[in-house]
């Protein structure tokens, strides 16, 4: 018995080495061949798990991504061969709505408008947009949920329509990539769809690329409309459309899940079901490995509103991001390299904060920070 994973995955050395014996391949490079004799193989999403990689597989019993999204899993072929799979639904929930905050802080000076004053609208109330929900409430800002999937499953939230969505002055996309069914999302924003925006909203997409059609956004932009997009994510990653970098706000190379929360709670995720799978306890936890933050502490004397675009952006900053992705970027394997030596980034919920108790600091916990 083998446990084949994506080294990508930290701490996967020190999570999966107690599971019995153990092989890392680095994302892309696995082949049918290495596989042979695999009993579980542990991903991230630069592996896609499908016929071609795993048809001749036979010891194969188990496979988990320690991503929320798994478009790269060949879920059918996986039924058939009665394997069973695993995601790590929402281990990096709140990376992409820190993301997503510090989006709208960065941004809110290019728009010369009052972010805090604007609706927000979220397509996709999943973990993603529910995580993020809950961070506008605890600011106080308004938002609009639209996820027809879940609003017909009974959730009992209060959801509205996408042409409610289109009226917000932000919108921002959580769902997966679907290409069927009832609900898709591929191209959800397409021509037609943009071509609604105005220069006065706001369009943000860390979902996946194909949920904006990348070609119509271009043709808009090249035919002069001034529409405000930030983009992580893009149709036909690695191999992006460089031309759309100019054009919007914010570009990076999907990382917004990519705290280092974020990602070792994807490891953890997959070493607990791993466990569960070989009947073993599991006896390692995320807090046995992440170092302090730095600084531990933040310290407030007197907090003012201005202190919560301050700190949202102290800890994760994205035009940091933005700036790296447009000086490295020229072609598919800057946009691999960007993703792979990304820097060390924690959330909120890393820090401890010493604010004591008046509206700003208990929204600044509301974010995650740790009361002192
Ligand atoms: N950029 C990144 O680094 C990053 C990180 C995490 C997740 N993601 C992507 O974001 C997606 C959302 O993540 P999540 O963890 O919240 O997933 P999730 O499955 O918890 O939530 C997705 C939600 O979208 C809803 N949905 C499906 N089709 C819809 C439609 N047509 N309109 C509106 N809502 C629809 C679903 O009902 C679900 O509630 C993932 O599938 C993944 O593709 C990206
Ligand atoms: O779906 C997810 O969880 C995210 O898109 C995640 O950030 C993918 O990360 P990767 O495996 O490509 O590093």
């Amino acid at each position: 018995m083998t446990i084949f994973y994506e080294t990508s995955m930290p701490y996967a050395d020190a999570f999966f080495a107690c599971l019995g014996p153990c092989q890392g391949f680095s994302g892309g490079s696995v082949t049918p061949a290495d596989l042979r004799y695999a009993s579980m193989l542990l991903v991230r999403s630069t592996t896609k798990v499908d016929e071609a990689l795993i048809g001749q597989c036979e010891k194969l019993r188990f496979v988990a991504t320690a991503t929320a999204g798994f478009n790269h899993l060949d879920l059918d072929y996986l039924r058939k061969r009665n394997i069973p799979a695993y995601v790590a639904a929402g281990c990096n929930a709140v990376s992409v709505a820190e993301y997503v905050l510090s989006a709208l802080v960065q941004s809110a000076g290019r728009l010369q408008w009052q972010w805090r004053d604007k609706t927000v609208g979220i397509v996709g109330a999943g973990q993603v947009g529910s995580a993020l929900a809950a961070r506008l409430e605890a600011l106080g800002v308004r938002y609009l949920l639209c996820d027809p999937p879940k609003q017909a499953a009974g959730d009992n939230r209060e959801f509205v329509t996408m042409d409610a969505i289109m009226q917000c002055d932000v919108i921002t996309l959580h769902t997966p990539l679907v290409k069927n069914g009832d609900h898709p999302t591929l191209h959800l924003f397409d021509a037609t769809r943009l071509a609604q925006l105005s220069s006065n909203q706001l369009l943000i997409n860390a979902s996946r690329g194909e949920v904006v059609d990348n070609r119509a956004l271009l043709a808009a932009f090249e035919s002069g409309r001034k529409l405000n997009v930030i983009l992580d994510v893009w149709e036909r990653e690695p191999d992006i459309d460089t031309r759309l970098i100019p054009h919007v706000i914010f570009a990076s190379a999907h990382i917004a899940g990519h705290s280092i929360e974020g990602k070792a709670r994807g490891t953890e995720m997959v070493y607990q079901a791993a466990c569960e799978q070989l009947a073993m306890e599991a006896n390692l936890s995320l807090a046995d490995f992440l170092p302090p933050a730095q600084p531990e502490c933040f310290t407030l004397q007197d907090p003012q509103p201005a202190d919560i675009d301050r700190l949202i952006c102290a800890v994760y900053d994205i035009s940091q991001d933005d700036l790296r992705f447009r000086q490295q970027m020229r072609n598919a394997s800057d946009f691999s390299a960007l993703r792979k030596h990304y820097p060390i980034r924690r959330e909120c919920s890393a820090y401890r904060l010493n604010a004591g108790k008046n509206s700003v600091s208990q929204a600044l916990y509301g974010l995650g920070f740790q009361p002192v």
